[in-house]
């Protein structure tokens, strides 16, 4: 193993705090190694380091850069194989309660409830926690154009994650963010169409953004609607960015969009009631955020955060890893496809745990 690894390694061993990760389309990897194993928060947003935020509540989990030690591995190739995952299908008991789930979702929507419901499920496979980076090498080498991360910390886990979506990046006054949701499995050479479902739920997304940022930022521009690849999916994107006005503060932004109809639902707050109560399980970091804040570590430049959503992750524990998948429910939703689309999204962390 080499010499950053071994660091990785040898703080695990301690039971120390850590996290690494390799932003997207980037041939570096950095590591925060926390000096102690206390447990801090930075829910002001306002100091420079790594932040890991869960799905509810205000509990930020922080990696101060003043009480870590920083490293950098430039440049990697990992030949790490990627062996079949055996894949044993949800049981029907897990299938019955995702689509009841959904079903009361929509009754909820024609209800007028609320118009977007992001519904979610945890899927629990075998794993090794000791392998973790070897997980890590796999998902860094197999989802480029993604966020891969691994945390650890002693008193509240392990977790590692390829996320495609960005919930804010900020590059002294602007800002850029994405609206990203519709699936649809990538298939080789296939024409891709959308449908009024996918297109709908997408422009909910969008919208939110750009009402959720007014306040905040001026001079909003937006890309059309396209698709984007994440691993064996594609999703309908829309690019959007903006100045942020003077005297807004980086939680006044994230407060506003997190967590966005993308992950939670639309409006915010009775869609995330409704999951609270109706899910079933604590989602913990899932749909949560994570990144750098205030400072950008690969160049080492101030006033910059690149922040992400925490999707297509799963928490590991010794021996088996817990798998968080949702999708979009929208009217129109047929739930029986929203099941299916949960399997299609699990293979995105099945393929690296072969
Ligand atoms: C909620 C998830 O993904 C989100 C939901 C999507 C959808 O509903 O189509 C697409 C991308 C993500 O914004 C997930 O992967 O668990």
């Amino acid at each position: 193993m080499d010499v950053f690894f071994e660091s990785i390694q040898q703080q695990f061993d301690k039971n120390f705090p850590f996290v690494i990760y390799n932003k997207p389309n980037s041939d570096k990897i950095i590591a925060f190694l926390s000096l102690d194993d206390s447990l801090s928060f930075n829910e002001k947003l306002d100091k420079k380091g790594f932040v890991f935020a869960p799905f509810d509540g205000d509990d930020f989990i922080f990696f101060d850069e003043q009480n870590s030690e920083i490293i950098k591995k430039a440049s990697f190739n990992f030949d790490e194989s990627l062996t079949e995952f055996i894949d044993i299908l949800p049981s029907n008991n897990v299938k019955t309660f995702h689509i009841n789930l959904v079903e009361k979702g929509v009754e909820a929507i024609k209800l007028n409830q609320f118009s977007k419901v992001v519904l979610s499920r945890k899927e629990s496979v075998p794993a090794n926690q000791s392998d973790f980076i070897s997980y890590f090498k796999k998902l860094i080498q197999t989802y480029k154009s993604a966020f891969c991360y691994c945390f650890y910390h002693p008193k509240v886990g392990m977790w590692l994650g390829a996320t495609p979506e960005q919930l804010v990046k900020i590059n002294e006054n602007i800002i850029s963010t994405v609206a990203l949701a519709g699936t649809q499995l990538f298939i080789e050479n296939q024409k891709v169409t959308w449908g009024d479902k996918e297109k709908e739920e997408q422009l909910f997304v969008t919208q939110f953004i750009e009402e959720s940022l007014k306040p905040f930022v001026k001079n909003i521009t937006k890309t059309k609607p396209f698709t984007a690849q994440a691993g064996n999916l594609l999703h309908i994107k829309t690019d959007v960015s903006a100045e942020i006005k003077s005297e807004v503060m980086l939680s006044d932004i994230v407060l506003a969009l997190h967590p966005t109809p993308a992950l939670c639902g639309l409006p915010k707050k009775e869609a995330k009631e409704f999951i609270i109560k109706n899910e079933g399980y604590n989602r913990k970091f899932y749909s949560g955020f994570l990144g750098e804040i205030n400072k950008d570590f690969e160049n080492n430049e101030d006033n910059k955060s690149d922040i992400f959503v925490n999707l297509r992750c799963m928490e590991l524990e010794k021996e088996i890893a817990n798998l968080f998948i949702g999708g979009g429910i929208t009217k129109d939703s047929v739930p029986e496809n929203e099941f299916i689309e949960t399997i299609n999204k699990s293979k995105t962390i099945k393929k690296i745990l072969g």
